[in-house]
């Protein structure tokens, strides 16, 4: 039973469906565990939540399993598992795009960040309008030239828009996001060759001086009316944005981050465009820290998620 009316949604069909991809992958960071993260967000009940939120739920039981999909020489260079994310990216690239073609929202749970190279070339070739929120205390812009860990989940913005020496393994990847199609909020840690590719393509970010300066409900209007008022949204959300006193299970926290009313704040005031298209929720690794720390952050996953699909304070 529906428990409260849905805003209008301009670009997904009634009866409202979400298509949920679990993507436990974990190959564009060296921490183990953050591939049990769609697990967890499902055990702790998020598909009968947004049932309860009037969502028709189309997700196979069955996760799929990248295992197969990991080649015997993964890294390319500097570029660690670079040939395994690749394969894994294209395959929820190709998920996501099925499901927006079917006029559903897109819901992909994480796994790593570098997941978000097949998350947004996935909305982006059926939505070719399509403006990405990405919140994150980093910016994941490093190119295969500037990152310095060769971690790919610090890398998929630079994928996605084509930026720096390009990848063989990755020409099914072809750019599909301008720089002026993004907006960054959250940020707090950037590498120096992340930030001079920001200046130099005159990317819109906001960091958490601006949230602290503006307050999140500016942020976001200014963040809205930057993308335009008729665009399809994609929101891809890392958890580490959240302060780690408010989400620390995730592999690279930073401190200094949004508030649990922050986060939130985001995910409601997107939804109520009435304009979101897919939503990416990554970086919940409920292995580290206590028990307390990993239902904490797979709780506020959920919320989140929520949120974004429509759960409202009244
Ligand atoms: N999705 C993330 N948590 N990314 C962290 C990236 C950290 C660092 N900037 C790097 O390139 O390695
Ligand atoms: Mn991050
Ligand atoms: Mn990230």
């Amino acid at each position: 039973m529906p428990t409260q009316e849905h805003i209008p949604q301009k670009f997904i069909k009634t009866p409202l469906t979400v298509g949920v991809v679990g993507a436990g992958f974990s190959g564009g960071q060296p921490r183990g565990g953050v591939e049990l993260g769609p697990t967890r967000l499902i055990e702790f009940g998020l598909i009968s939540q947004l049932q309860d939120l009037g969502w028709t739920v189309d997700f196979d039981e069955k996760f799929p399993n990248y295992e197969h999909l990991k080649p015997k020489e993964a890294d390319i260079g500097k570029l660690k598992n670079a040939k395994y994310v690749s394969a894994v990216t294209q395959s929820v690239s190709k998920s996501v795009r099925e499901i927006c073609e079917k006029g559903a929202m897109a819901l992909t749970l994480g796994g790593d960040h570098s997941l978000a190279m097949g998350t947004i070339s996935g909305s982006a070739s059926v939505y070719k309008d399509v403006g990405v929120i990405w919140v994150d205390a980093h910016a994941d812009i490093n190119t295969p030239d500037t990152t310095p860990s060769g971690n790919l989940h610090g890398c998929p913005v630079s994928f996605l828009m084509g930026l720096g020496t390009p990848v063989p393994e990755f020409s099914w990847l072809t750019p599909c996001l301008p720089a002026n199609r993004i907006v960054f909020i959250g940020l707090r840690d950037i590498d120096p060759g992340e930030k001079a590719i920001l200046k130099q393509h005159s990317i819109k970010a906001y960091s958490m001086y601006d949230v602290d300066r503006h307050g999140i409900g500016k942020i976001m209007e200014m963040a809205l009316e930057y993308l335009g008022e008729d665009t399809p949204i994609h929101l891809s959300f890392d958890v580490d944005a959240l302060d780690p006193t408010v989400a620390p299970s995730t592999g690279t926290p930073v401190r200094g981050g949004l508030t649990f009313r922050e986060g939130h704040f985001i995910c409601e005031r997107v939804h109520e465009t009435g304009r979101l298209v897919a939503v990416d929720l990554m970086e919940v690794n409920p292995t580290l820290g206590d028990q307390a720390s990993l239902v904490q952050t797979v709780q506020i996953g959920c919320s989140l998620v929520r949120s974004a699909l429509g759960e409202t304070l009244l």
